[in-house]
């Protein structure tokens, strides 16, 4: 728990916005994070369940916490949420500015095999070994360590789903926004495992949820996907949802895929939306 600090406190719905800075050991870097503390925690004996947002391409973890609502949903459930960055930040690797989908706010939420991107941009083992730590240390007078769920929107969709299913029975409960769901298959993803993971293709099925489900082993899991009609980057096949869905089929993994007509890649429709998201993890992890 190195250098914790608050950066700010909101209250808002009844419940506490905070964010904080620490430093982080896998990444080497100062990181941000947030954590929605609903009105529950304060004076409840019972300890609360957790939901990881994990945000897209571009992101910090202030968008997710400006943009979407999601704190009218959590107060109401009871769910204490928290949101990581998309990447390391203030480290320089030559290229990693180069372009919004690779590098800086493009981590890929995966750990780097490629010598120039392998000493910091290790995601997967901050968010779901170093914060998921920090969490159930730090909060542990609030935090109920058997009751984690994750949720995500786009890389941070495809982040959440590998999270799961790379980690059988860390997160409870799991559900995304309009995910990459086949990066292996998709320019975003073969651009950005390319440069991460390398020229071999071998690697890179171990970080594509398509790939991984085929594959599941873990306890039993719904897979809950959303996906705007409208999304320019559905239409472009960056994102292939309907890929994860026949993997899924194949092995019996049940998969929900809600297409929602018109609506788009933003936050406007990941608003919309975010209550039946909430209902859905609340009944898994107080089930
Ligand atoms: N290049 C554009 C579009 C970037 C964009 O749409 N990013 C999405 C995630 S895309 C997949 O991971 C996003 O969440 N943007 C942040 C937001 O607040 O909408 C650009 O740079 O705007």
């Amino acid at each position: 728990m190195d250098n914790l600090e608050q950066i700010s406190c909101n209250k808002i719905f009844g419940g506490f916005q905070k964010v904080y800075s620490h430093d982080s050991s896998e990444l080497k870097c100062k990181m941000n994070f947030s954590i929605y503390l609903p009105p529950q925690v304060e004076g409840g004996d019972a300890k609360l369940p957790v939901i990881f947002y994990l945000s897209g391409l571009t992101c910090t973890e202030q968008n997710f916490i400006t943009k979407s609502g999601f704190q009218r949903y959590a107060a109401e459930h009871g769910i204490i949420v928290v949101g990581p960055d998309t990447s390391p930040r203030g480290v320089k690797v030559e290229g990693d500015d180069e372009s919004w989908d690779f590098g800086v706010s493009a981590g890929f939420y995966l750990d780097a095999t490629q010598e120039k991107w392998a000493t910091n941009y290790r995601m997967a083992s901050y968010v779901n070994k170093e914060l998921y730590e920090l969490i159930l240390q730090a909060f542990s007078n609030v935090v109920d360590p058997k009751r984690f769920g994750i949720m995500g929107h786009s890389m941070g969709g495809h982040g959440a789903l590998v999270s799961t299913l790379r980690n059988p029975g860390l997160y409870k409960s799991v559900s995304a926004f309009a995910p990459i769901c086949n990066p292996t298959a998709c320019p975003w993803g073969v651009k950005a495992f390319t440069g991460y993971l390398g020229e071999d293709k071998s690697k890179w099925v171990e970080w594509d949820a398509t790939e991984l489900v085929k594959k599941y082993d873990g306890p039993p899991l719904t897979l809950l996907i959303d996906q705007g009609a409208a999304d320019t980057f559905y239409i472009q096949k960056q994102l292939l949802p309907e890929n994860l869905v026949e993997a899924c089929r194949s092995v019996g993994v049940p998969v929900i895929l809600n297409l929602r007509e018109g609506y788009d890649h933003s936050y406007y429709y990941i608003s919309t939306y975010l209550n039946e998201h909430f209902e859905f993890h609340a009944k898994i992890l107080k089930a």
